[in-house]
């Protein structure tokens, strides 16, 4: 990712108060001061109220009119005020977002139709895949790696249900490209895993039934489940909005789980980034004519996997995600 990007990344969403032009407004109106604010980590957001860790306490908050169209998403770091108690009744008020190190973001599926963000903070993108039931879908992997390489996380390949199929085929083609990888089964000797994960922030995303609940219950303990999950603002039994939510690690770090995202439309990322998330092609792009979009005849692509520089497969997955980049289903 550019620096360009990643500059924009964090400050397009800021409310910025710039001075008026004479710059003679007094500078406790300018920006109120809010210096008694304790700054929360959002674990949880739903219909409205956000769910805050406050050093060893939930609070839940709400925004505050001065945020204006700022949005607030799980992984966000703000600034608290009013009754922080995190008592049942009480109501903290979010008076600022936390510049973000990183934004995971989606474009629209028929219900959404615009990009927005879903995590921020996160530095991993944990890809569960099941290995059988469902079967793997590659190019859902690679949706997902271009997803991630446009938030500038690490991708982390988890391959679950190794009991019923074995990985080769899949880490034959995601190896070679360096993509890091775990394979688990029953949630089993998930050392590895939580090697990777310990100390950081990873989203997990994948497909209904990969075993991603199963992997969450197995690396959280219940309490910690308990009280991040998002019963807690809601009471309700099982969360229906496909809002993200954050769990603790016993050795530190969070997952947030993504349970109504199974896919990234991508139409907020320029073709370039598509192919750059291509280690594989992005070479041999440097062959095509000038402004190539590879999806016309003259594109140099063919030939580079026609010469076994790349997978054929993966070329038509690319071209696949230039070609409709807004529509997750086509994965
Ligand atoms: N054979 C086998 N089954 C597994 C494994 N991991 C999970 N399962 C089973 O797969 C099914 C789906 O697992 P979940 O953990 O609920 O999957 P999920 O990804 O959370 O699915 P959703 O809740 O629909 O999003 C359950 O019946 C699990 O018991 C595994 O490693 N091997
Ligand atoms: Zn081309």
């Amino acid at each position: 990712m550019t620096l360009a990007r990643r500059l924009r990344d964090f400050d397009e969403d800021d409310v910025r108060v710039r001075p008026g032009r004479r710059g003679s407004r007094p500078r406790t109106r300018r920006r109120p001061a809010h210096e008694d604010a304790v700054t929360g980590f959002v674990t949880a957001v739903d219909r409205g109220r956000y769910r805050c860790l406050l050093g060893d306490r939930m609070v839940t908050a709400m925004r505050a009119r001065e945020l204006g169209r700022k949005g607030v998403v799980v992984g966000d770091r703000v600034a608290l005020v009013g009754d922080v108690s995190g008592d049942p009744d009480a109501l903290a008020r979010i008076v600022r977002v936390h510049p973000r190190s990183s934004a995971l973001r989606r474009t629209a599926d028929d219900t959404e139709p615009f990009e927005r963000i879903i995590v921020a903070n996160a530095d991993r993108l944990v890809i569960v895949t099941a290995l059988a039931d469902p079967p793997p879908r590659p190019r859902m992997i690679d949706r997902c790696l271009v997803a991630a390489h446009d938030a500038g996380l690490d991708p982390l390949l988890c391959l679950t249900k190794s009991d019923l199929a074995s990985p080769d085929e899949l880490l034959a083609i995601y190896a070679p490209l360096g993509v890091p990888y775990v394979v688990t089964h029953h949630a089993t000797e998930l050392d590895e895993l939580r090697e990777h994960l310990t100390g950081r922030t990873s989203v997990l995303v994948g497909h209904s039934g990969v075993g991603k609940s199963t992997l969450v219950n197995a690396l959280v303990p219940e309490a910690r489940r308990a009280v991040s999950h998002v019963n807690a603002v809601t009471g309700r039994g099982r969360h229906t909005s496909s809002s993200a939510i954050a769990f603790e690690l016993p050795e530190g770090g969070w997952i947030i789980d993504t349970p109504g995202v199974r896919s990234f439309g991508l139409a907020h990322v320029k073709p370039e980034d598509v192919v750059a998330a291509f280690p594989d092609l992005a070479e041999g792009a440097t062959r095509c004519p000038r402004g190539c979009d590879h999806l016309q005849p003259d594109c140099a692509l063919d030939a580079w996997a026609a010469e076994g520089h790349a997978d054929p497969h993966r070329l038509d997955s690319m071209r696949r995600l230039l070609a409709n980049r807004a529509d997750t289903d086509t994965d």
